[in-house]
């Protein structure tokens, strides 16, 4: 059987959570107890409900097992900002303090120039979210032709990798590029670019790393039996992605969520080496095995080889809690900075944040800031060979 224990973990693997309240990182993780770990303090500044409360607001149900805290953390899954603030504290203000920690990578050309001078600049992208708008239906997350011409001169300019809770064939027809490397299913499937570049038909990127491959097979019996269990819920999808399933419920009645939860439990509770985690408005069914989208960052730099280079420079642009292991691992090593895109202040590892109060589109952002890096190339390549 599958239960699950409430945990407030603060610099755990973040993709190994999933959150309970927009307020905290806390998460409901499968029930191992070597995994549960003492609560830490909050960060400063961000609202902690205490586990005590938490767990006094759980609802016992289904032969003892919790739900009310799985719709507490779906109703919080996107946007996640800061709702419960204390009424001391306005929402600018505590933007304002935010923004002081996470300053619009806009603003730090300056900056950004003179630590990546001389360096070489590896540019990693998060899609959803990131380089597409978050829309309700996952199929129709189109990327823009202006965004693609930019990531497509970004990839001119510095080696790029599109790093994705999606499977690599699924974002490939998104993106379409294939001078780029794909770390797909969460970094579990890592391709590179593809050798010979046709401009009519699709060349296949060539394989470098797949470490969930013996999970294959299970994904696909876990996506059928997920899709068999909740074909009564109104408005869920589920996505095979390979080495991983999502099941969405952005546009499911809030009303069914808990009889959702149950279903996927249901599924879930005969796989035990599986985890789940959420995204936004989405649940997502992995493999437990040490991996995620920080490990896919150092994987890709070491083929790269840069593994123990002090000149490379990673960036990496995402919007998601998967994204935080990848800020996290560049925070480790010392190297290169994360670029958090929300309009809200959320609990993070990256350094800088694109975030624009006047609703400008995530594609306007991003547009600018690879521009920017651009252009940052160009002037530090002029300044120092011409
Ligand atoms: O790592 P990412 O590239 O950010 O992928 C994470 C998930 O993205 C997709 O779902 C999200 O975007 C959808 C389209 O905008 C939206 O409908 C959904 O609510 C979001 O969660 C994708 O469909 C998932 O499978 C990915 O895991």
């Amino acid at each position: 059987m599958v239960s699950f224990v409430v945990e407030k973990p603060q610099r755990m693997s973040a993709s190994q959570n999933v959150v309970v309240s927009e307020t905290t990182r806390s998460s409901i993780i499968p029930n191992n107890s070597s995994s549960a770990q003492k609560a830490p303090t909050a960060h400063p500044g961000f609202i902690s409900i205490s586990k005590k409360k938490l767990l006094k607001n759980l609802e016992i149900i289904n032969g003892g097992q919790r739900i009310n805290a799985w719709v507490d953390s779906m109703r919080a899954s996107s946007p996640t900002h800061l709702k419960a603030l204390p009424s001391s504290i306005s929402s600018q203000q505590q933007l304002n303090s935010w923004i002081m920690d996470h300053p619009s990578a806009l603003d730090m050309f300056e900056q950004i120039m003179e630590a990546s001078a001389g360096k070489q600049i590896v540019m990693f992208l998060d899609y959803d979210g990131t380089l597409s708008p978050i829309v309700d239906d996952p199929d129709r997350a189109y990327m823009s032709s202006k965004m693609r011409r930019t990531v497509k001169k970004l990839a001119k300019c510095f080696p790029t990798a599109i790093v994705t809770g999606r499977c690599i064939d699924k974002v490939y027809n998104f993106v379409k590029l294939a001078e780029l490397y794909y770390a797909g299913s969460h970094g579990m499937d890592i391709k590179g670019p593809a050798k010979g570049l046709s401009r009519h038909k699709r060349v296949k990127q060539s394989l470098l790393y797949q470490p969930a491959s013996d999970y294959l097979p299970m994904i696909d019996e876990v996506y059928k039996q997920l899709l068999e269990k909740t074909k009564s819920t109104p408005g869920v999808k589920i996505e095979n992605h390979k080495f991983c399933a999502s099941v969405h419920f952005r546009c499911v009645d809030e009303k069914k969520w808990s009889e959702l939860v149950l279903q996927v439990r249901s599924v879930l509770k005969d796989y035990p080496t599986l985890k789940l985690t959420q995204g936004r408005k989405v649940f997502e069914i992995r493999p437990m095995i040490d991996w995620d989208k920080g490990k896919a960052l150092e994987f890709l730099l070491e083929s790269l080889g840069f593994g123990n280079s002090n000149n490379v420079f990673p960036v990496y642009i995402g919007d998601d809690r998967t994204d935080e292991d990848a800020f996290k691992m560049l925070q480790d090593r010392g190297e290169g900075f994360g670029i958090l895109v929300s309009k809200f202040p959320k609990d993070t590892d990256a350094s800088y944040s694109l975030q624009d109060p006047s609703e400008a589109s995530p594609h306007t952002r991003i547009y600018m800031i690879c521009v920017s890096i651009i252009h940052i190339y160009i002037v530090v390549y002029i300044y120092l060979y011409v």
